[in-house]
C-alpha cells in the first residue's frame, strides 16, 4: 500500500486487472491518435471502433471535440452551472497549459480504461510531446511497457486545411481563432510513434484503421 501526497491512500482492487482482460480475451490498452486538426484522427479511430466490435472486442473512443463538451469543457459551457470563478479554473481552452490539463485528464481516464480490459482509442490533437509522453507513463505503469500505442496520423498540413470540415483553419488564417494548432500554435510531432500513419494519400479510413488492428493483432493485443 503507498501513500500519495495528502495522505490519499490507494486501494488495490479484489478484481485483477488479468482476470477482467482474461474475461474479455484481450489486452487493456490505450491507441493514441495524434496529428493535427483535420488529420483523420476521429474518422481512422471511429472506423477503427467499428472493426474491433465487428470483432467481438470491447473498446472505447475518446475524441477531442466531445470530450471538450465535458470533463474538459471550455468555461463558457461552465459558468451558468458553477459561476465564473469556478468556470475560469476549471474551464479548458487551447493555451499550452489548458492543453496539458486536457491531456492529463483524457490520459488518466484512458488508463484507467485500459485498466478494465478495455481497446481504448483516443483522438485528439495532443500537440505538446511532454504531454503525451506523461500519458505513456501513467498508462505504462500501470501496466505494461506495450500498453501504450501511439499512433501518429501525419497527414500535410495543406491537406488538412484543404479538407477543413468545421471551417476552423479559415477563421484561423483569418485571425479569428487564436491558438491554433499548425497555423498560430505548435505541433510537435512524434519522434519515435509504434504506427506512423501517413495522411493524405489514396488509402481510406477503413484502410487506415485495419493497418491499426492489423498491429494490435500482431502484437497480441486482439487475444
Ligand atoms: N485553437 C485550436 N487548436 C486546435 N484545435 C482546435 C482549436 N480550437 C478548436 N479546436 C477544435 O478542437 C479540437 C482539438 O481538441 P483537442 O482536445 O484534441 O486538442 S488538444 O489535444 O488539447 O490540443 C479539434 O478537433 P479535431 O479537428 O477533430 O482535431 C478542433 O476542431
Ligand atoms: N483517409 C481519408 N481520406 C479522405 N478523407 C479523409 C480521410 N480521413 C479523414 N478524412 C476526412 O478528413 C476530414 C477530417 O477528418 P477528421 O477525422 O475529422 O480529422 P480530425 O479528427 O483529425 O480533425 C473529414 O472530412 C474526413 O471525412
Amino acid at each position: 500500500m503507498t501513500t500519495d501526497p495528502g495522505d490519499i491512500v490507494w486501494h488495490d482492487h479484489s478484481v485483477s486487472r488479468e482476470s477482467r482482460e482474461a474475461r474479455l480475451g484481450q489486452r487493456g490498452v490505450v491507441v493514441w491518435l495524434t496529428g493535427l486538426s483535420g488529420c483523420g484522427k476521429s474518422t481512422i479511430a471511429n472506423a477503427l471502433d467499428r472493426q474491433l466490435n465487428e470483432q467481438g472486442r470491447a473498446t472505447m473512443l475518446l475524441d477531442g471535440d466531445n470530450i471538450r463538451h465535458g470533463l474538459c469543457a471550455p468555461p463558457a459551457a461552465l459558468v451558468q452551472e458553477h459561476g465564473q470563478e469556478f468556470a475560469d479554473r476549471f474551464g479548458l481552452g487551447f493555451g499550452a497549459t489548458d492543453r496539458e490539463e486536457n491531456i492529463r485528464r483524457i490520459g488518466s481516464v484512458a488508463s484507467l480504461m485500459a485498466s478494465a480490459g478495455l481497446i481504448t482509442l483516443t483522438a485528439f490533437v495532443s500537440p505538446y510531446r511532454a504531454d503525451r509522453d506523461r500519458v505513456r507513463g501513467i498508462v505504462t505503469a500501470a501496466g505494461r511497457d506495450t500498453d501504450f500505442v501511439e499512433v501518429f496520423v501525419d497527414t500535410p498540413l495543406e491537406i488538412c486545411e484543404s479538407r477543413d470540415p468545421k471551417g476552423l483553419y479559415k477563421k484561423a488564417r483569418a485571425g479569428e481563432i487564436k491558438h491554433f494548432t499548425g497555423i498560430s500554435d505548435p505541433y510537435e510531432a512524434p519522434r519515435e510513434p509504434e504506427i506512423h500513419l501517413r495522411g493524405g494519400d489514396d488509402r481510406t479510413p477503413d484502410q487506415q484503421a485495419a493497418e491499426i488492428r492489423q498491429w494490435l493483432a500482431e502484437r497480441g493485443v486482439l487475444g
